[in-house]
This record gives structure tokens, sequence and C-alpha cells, in this order.
């Protein structure tokens, strides 16, 4: 099962969005519709508002009063938080059943507008936001529900920042424009991306070798893989001893491949057995065969590691699990702090891999790229070495 985190502000395009998807064949679970049912006349949820806010909150029916409640809720932080504390876990619990119930290949779109708020977003595969100015926002409320601009400006005030939103977006689609605008790149999102993902992820399949482009360094890679790293540590629990953003991406200035490469540390290969299953269901999907850091490994183990693919064909990632017991973790975080320190190798170490790219580019052969690449690597290693001992440096 895929799951994917839909939200945005309020009023952003949540439900247009999650709509098409829906259309397309995903399984919707609405937080907001939960959120409803949890407080339905006669349920435990509604008794406990009244306790806590008064009857005042109840409509003649006996059902809830929504504006009533509404006015203090989104005018009084407490208030809020009181009724946050009321509703949630209700919602969190119908929505853990309803995603048990979903089929193991469905695509999972889950339409909740405090993703962000409950810091919710390593739990997903995927997290999609929709987004538009808040101007905007607050016009289509007005116009087309009825909306008091005001209502509208609080519940914005209520809600996380663009800026949040943005360091948690996978995707972000920008919906200012017409509606026919976002629609457009929902259907490529689910043919390009979705899609894919779902089968990679319940198929366990690798990512195919692609050619060496060697890109420009791109300053939203170390974003990109805190974000992988949240879920990797999410799935691993406290397997983890930690989890690091390593290799090119990892080096401000240094060109590279675009595949974030991550390094999981776990105290044996035993435990990297014991999370693999984990760490497959979350989107690191474990590479079978025998995975080991130095081309010349002896048959003694100390070089070996457990590999994973990110299934996100939108974002390849490499998973790299490793002992600290062995030589390769400490490398690989000593060669990126070294790299770091000296912008004069990262230059040196940029030129070697256009030349290289451009020449394996021709022939196309990724092996040769990768084995004349490591011979500057092991170069370099040396000098970081040198570097290690004048500075001190420690893992
Ligand atoms: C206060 C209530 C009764 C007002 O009902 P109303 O029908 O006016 O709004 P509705 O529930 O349709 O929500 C509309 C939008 O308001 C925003 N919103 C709702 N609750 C909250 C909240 N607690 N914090 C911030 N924004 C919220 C969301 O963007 C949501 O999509 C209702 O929103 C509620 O019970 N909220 C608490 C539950 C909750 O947090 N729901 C959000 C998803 S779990
Ligand atoms: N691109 C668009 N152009 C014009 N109107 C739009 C566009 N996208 C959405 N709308 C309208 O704006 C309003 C808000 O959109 P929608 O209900 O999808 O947002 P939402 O994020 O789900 O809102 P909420 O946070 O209240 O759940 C709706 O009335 C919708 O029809």
């Amino acid at each position: 099962m895929l799951r994917v985190g839909l939200t945005g502000g309020i009023g952003a395009g949540k439900s247009t969005v999650a709509a098409r998807l829906a259309e397309h064949g995903a399984v919707l679970i609405d937080a907001d519709r939960i959120a409803r049912e949890v407080v339905e006349p006669g349920t435990e949820g509604l008794a406990e508002l009244v306790a806590e806010f008064g009857a005042e909150i109840l409509a003649a029916d006996g059902s809830l009063d929504r504006a009533a409640l509404a006015a203090r809720a989104f005018s009084d932080d407490g208030a809020r938080q009181r009724l946050n504390a009321i509703v949630h876990p209700r919602v969190g619990a119908r929505t853990a059943e309803l995603m048990a119930r979903a089929a193991a290949d469905a695509i999972v779109v889950h339409d909740i507008p405090l993703l962000v708020e409950g810091g919710l977003a390593p739990s997903y595969h995927l997290v999609l936001i929709v987004d538009a100015d808040e101007d905007v926002r607050v016009k289509r409320l007005v116009e087309s529900r009825g909306m008091p601009e005001q209502d509208a400006r609080n519940r914005i005030a209520a809600q996380a920042s663009t800026a949040q939103r943005r360091a948690v977006a996978d995707v972000w689609l920008d919906n200012s424009g017409t509606r026919d605008v976002v629609l457009a790149q929902v259907d490529a999102l689910w043919a390009d991306r979705l899609v894919p993902f779902e089968a990679n992820l319940r198929l366990r399949k690798p990512r195919p070798p692609r050619s060496p482009v060697v890109r420009p360094y791109d300053d939203t890679w170390p974003v990109q893989a805190e974000r992988a790293l949240a879920r990797v540590r999410l799935a691993a629990g406290e397997t983890a001893l930690r989890a690091d953003h390593i290799g090119s991406t990892a080096v401000p200035g240094l060109a590279a491949k675009d595949v974030l490469d991550l390094q999981l540390t776990v105290s044996t290969l035993d435990d990297a057995d014991a999370v693999a299953g984990a760490l497959s269901a979350a989107g690191f999907v474990r590479a079978e065969g025998h995975w080991y850091d130095h081309p010349q490994a002896g048959g003694d183990g100390v070089w070996d590691k457990r590999f994973h693919f990110g299934a996100d064909p939108g974002r390849p990632v490499n998973l790299h699990v490793r002992s600290a017991e062995g030589p390769a973790w400490r490398l690989a975080l000593l060669f990126r702090d070294w790299l770091r320190d000296n912008p004069g190798e990262v230059a040196a170490y940029t030129e070697v891999k256009r030349r290289l790219a451009k020449a394996h580019a021709d022939d196309g052969s990724v092996e040769g790229y990768t084995e004349e690449k490591q011979a500057w690597v092991d170069a370099g290693f040396t000098r970081a070495e040198q570097w290690a001992r004048r500075t001190g440096w420690t893992p």
C-alpha cells in the first residue's frame, strides 16, 4: 500500500486534488469527514465536547453547532487545543482502521489539513502539498462557501506556515491558477510517479541503473535528504543508532548524480536484516544479493553492508545500512566532512566527475564510471585521514 499524505492550508484546494486522485482510483481517507463522524449525535466524542465547552455548543436538535464551536476554537488557542485533544485521538483511531482495511495494492490518499502541525510527514511515502496565495484562498472561501473573511483568516493563523509546509513537501502543487492547471498536474503525478511508486514498493523492485548524468549542486538536496532520513529513522526505530546524509549530494558545491545517498547506522548486520522489512515497507526496498563497500573485499565480511533503493521514481535514493564496527561506515562520514571543509578538493573532484561522466556517457557504461571515480576517492581518503589527524575529527 502506498500512503500519500495530502495537505495544504484551508481553501488551498485539497478536496479538489483529492477528488481527482479518487477518479484515478486512489482510496481516499478524508480527515475532515472523520472529524465530523466522531462527534455525531450520540457519540462519546460529542459528550466530551459538551462536558468541556458547555451545552451552548449544541444546536436545537442536539447536534454540534459547528459555527458556535468554531467561533470559540479559532479565537482562543487554549480552547482549540482542548478541542483537538478530544477530537484528534478519535480521528487517529478511525483513520488507522480505514488504512488497515485498504488493499495491498491500494494508493491511499489521506486528505488531512493538520498533517504538518501534527508532525506526521514521515509516516507517509509521499507528502503532497496544495497551495495558493493566502488572499486567493480567502477569496475562494468567502465566495464559494460563504465563510466570513475573519473566520478564514483566523483559521489560517491557527495553521502551519508556508515555510513549514515547504520543508515536508515532496510535491508542491500551486493552485493559484485555474482548476484545469492543477488537475493536469495531478494527472501527470498519478501516472508518472504514484502508479510506478506503488508498483516498485509492492513488487520490491530495484531501480534500474541510470547513466551517470552529473548535475551542478542542488541546494535542495539537504532538505530532500532530511525528509528521506526522517522516514528511515521512523521505520528503523530503536535499531537506528543514527542516520546521515552522505555521498556527493551531501557536500555543498559539489556536482553530483541526482541520487541521494543515506547511511543508516546499526549495531550489527543482523540488526540490518531485522529492519529490512520495515525499511522496504517504508519505501526503501531491500536489494537482494551480496553488497560490500570495497572492490577487493576479502571473505572476512568487514566491508559488507546491506543496500536499499528508494522506491519513489521521482526521488532516487540509495540507502546504505552499515555497522559502526566496519571501516566503510566511518569513511563515508570522514569523506563527506573532509570535502565540506576543503573547497579546493570539491573543485578537483567535480572536475574528475565531469570528465568521467562525459567519457562514459559516450560508451553508456555505468560500471566504468564508478571504477575510475573510485581511484580518485581512494587517493582522497589518504588526504582525508591526514586532515582528520590534523583537525581531531571524529565521526
Ligand atoms: C471547529 C469545527 C467544529 C468547525 O467546523 P466547520 O464545519 O466550520 O469546519 P470543518 O470541520 O469543515 O473544517 C474546515 C477547515 O478548517 C480547518 N480546521 C478545522 N479544525 C482545525 C483545527 N483544529 N486547527 C486548525 N485548522 C482547523 C481545516 O483547514 C479544515 O479543513 C471543526 O473544524 C472541528 O471540529 N475541528 C476540530 C477537528 C480538527 O482538527 N479537524 C481538522 C482535521 S482532523
Ligand atoms: N483553481 C481553482 N480555481 C477556482 N476555484 C477553486 C480552485 N481550486 C479550488 N477552488 C474552489 O476553492 C474552494 C476551496 O477548494 P477546496 O475545497 O478544494 O479546498 P480545501 O483545501 O479542500 O479546503 P478545506 O481546507 O476547507 O478543506 C472550493 O470552493 C473550490 O471549489
